[in-house]
């Protein structure tokens, strides 16, 4: 659809864009990225005929750009350029009504149902139909600029270059737009070149992003390949992270404060935790980075409240989710900051050991009934229903731990646990074989996320070590306390 070759161009003799090549293929959406003044805008206007490149050309459908004739290329073409104050006071209408000029033989001599359907359709398509007939100089920025993409919507070519079309659109409208577009991408096969400053909006909507340093192109293809940190970094002079959307198979961008460190004495104490007979309970007045198949706030997060919560045998799961949060909230709790554990043990029960490392101290809580002991090897041949969890596993890290180092945390525990249970000599009563955990067991991590990065934490790190060795001595004593108590 649109073949970019070897553009070179700008304002004057020293070009603002150089050399750069690029395709964008029919009913696909690409996004242009690059710091201030690294030339998207320019890019756009060379794209666009607007200013004549030195060297180098434009195709679109094949044909160069400059053999079409200005109105054949409006109806090739439509160009939204950065929100700009108009000098013409003109109803929203007759706004929107200005896409349509590349298709009239005369100006608004042969307005046709097709004008006016398309006119109608972008208003509704943008939702400014309500102010059809106030004048624009009236409209707050975010709702001009939705007229402006009306008005290019309503154009109805086949390639449309915007820049920065969600600039002063609030998230609703920055939401409702990119999809609208994007819609005509997939339904429509409408071809979209759009300048973003928004990396994350680019890595959501578009197909492949094209990311510009100094005029030049520094990467170009799916926003997994070219939103890689290391460039981001390099390119906008900001320090960032990169993640995965939560939902989409697409990479974030986030920005690290400089001032990270402004807590860098937090520790977590004994005194932070609290043993009673209703749970088992640990508060910080800082946040922990914190990973756990918790039944309230699973995954991984930052919270300042862990929770071990007993209930009795015969709770009923399948409200679990609600009477959870009703019972954070009526225990006064921000069930945004705290994680929620549940245990059908005696939390008076629990386990609680410490563990000194040269990073700091690490502590491991466990609650442990092993009543529905299963062998997981064996656990295909029954059909068990889902109760509450019976090995529930803290470990509370004084440190500072990768991703890597926090799923291996979790590997390393596992392991531990399944040890204790064979050295405890905890049968599958089905199976008749050494048992690895129970049905339902729940496993965190925390950490104070302070001090020297341990990138893993595998059986022969140092914390490795003392989550293997601690899992396993705290799930030994909590079995055999449940036993002495049977
Ligand atoms: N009309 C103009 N005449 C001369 N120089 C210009 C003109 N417009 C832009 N420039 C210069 O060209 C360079 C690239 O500008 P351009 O607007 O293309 O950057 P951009 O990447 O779109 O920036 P931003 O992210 O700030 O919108 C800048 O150094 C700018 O000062």
């Amino acid at each position: 659809m649109l073949k970019v070759e070897n553009l070179t161009g700008g304002y004057s003799s020293t070009p603002i864009i150089k050399d750069v090549s690029f395709k964008v293929e029919k009913g696909t959406m690409l996004g242009i990225l690059g710091p201030n003044g690294c030339g998207k805008s320019t890019l756009l206007k060379l794209i666009s005929g607007i200013i004549t490149p030195t060297t180098g050309s434009v195709f679109i459908d094949q044909v160069n750009q400059n053999h079409y004739s200005a109105k054949e290329l409006a109806k090739k073409m439509t160009v939204l350029p950065q929100l700009h104050g108009s000098s013409f006071s003109n109803t929203v209408r007759d706004t929107v009504s200005i896409g349509r000029y590349p298709h009239q033989k005369g100006f608004f001599s042969s307005w046709s149902n097709t004008d006016e359907e398309a006119v109608v359709g972008a208003m509704n398509q943008t939702g400014v139909t309500p102010f059809e007939h106030i004048f624009i100089e009236n409209l707050s920025g975010g709702e001009r600029q939705r007229v402006f993409i009306a008005q290019a919507l309503a154009q109805k070519s086949d390639l449309l270059l915007l820049d920065e079309p969600t600039n002063h659109l609030d998230i609703a409208h920055q939401q409702q737009l990119l999809d609208m577009i994007r819609k005509e991408v997939v339904d429509q096969g409408l071809t979209v070149v759009s300048v973003f400053h928004d990396i994350n909006l680019a890595s959501l909507y578009c197909d492949r992003i094209l990311l510009m340093d100094s005029g030049v192109v520094r990467a170009f293809g799916e926003p997994h390949e070219v939103l890689l940190e290391g460039d981001i970094m390099d390119v906008y002079h900001a320090k960032v992270a990169s993640h995965a959307h939560p939902v989409q198979p697409k990479p974030q961008i986030t920005l690290l404060p400089e001032i990270q460190n402004d807590g860098i004495n937090n520790k977590v104490t004994i005194n932070n935790i609290k043993k009673c007979n209703e749970y088992v309970m640990l508060k910080t007045d800082f946040p922990l980075r914190v990973l756990s198949s918790a039944v309230h706030n699973a995954g991984l997060g930052w919270y300042s409240i862990l929770l071990n919560r007993t209930v009795q045998q015969n709770y009923h799961i399948e409200q679990v989710k609600e009477e959870y949060l009703q019972y954070i909230m009526n225990e006064g709790l921000s069930p945004t900051n705290t994680v929620g554990m549940m245990t059908a043990v005696d939390t008076q029960d629990a386990v609680i050991k410490s563990y000194d490392a040269s990073f700091g101290t690490v502590f491991v809580i466990v609650t442990a009934g092993v009543g529905n002991a299963i062998d997981v090897s064996k656990a295909y041949t029954r059909d068990d229903q889902q109760y509450i969890g019976t090995i529930n596993t803290w470990i509370i890290i004084n440190g500072n731990l990768s991703d890597e180092a926090f799923v291996q945390g979790m590997m390393t525990a596992t392991e531990a646990k399944t040890k204790a249970l064979q050295h405890e000599k905890v049968y599958d009563t089905i199976s008749n074989t050494i048992a690895t955990g129970t049905p339902t067991d729940s496993l965190l991590i925390a950490a104070t996320q302070q001090g020297k990065l341990m990138q893993y934490a595998g059986p022969i790190t140092e914390v490795g070590k003392v989550i293997g060795r601690g899992v396993f001595e705290a799930i030994s004593e909590a079995i055999q306390n449940s036993r002495k108590g049977e």
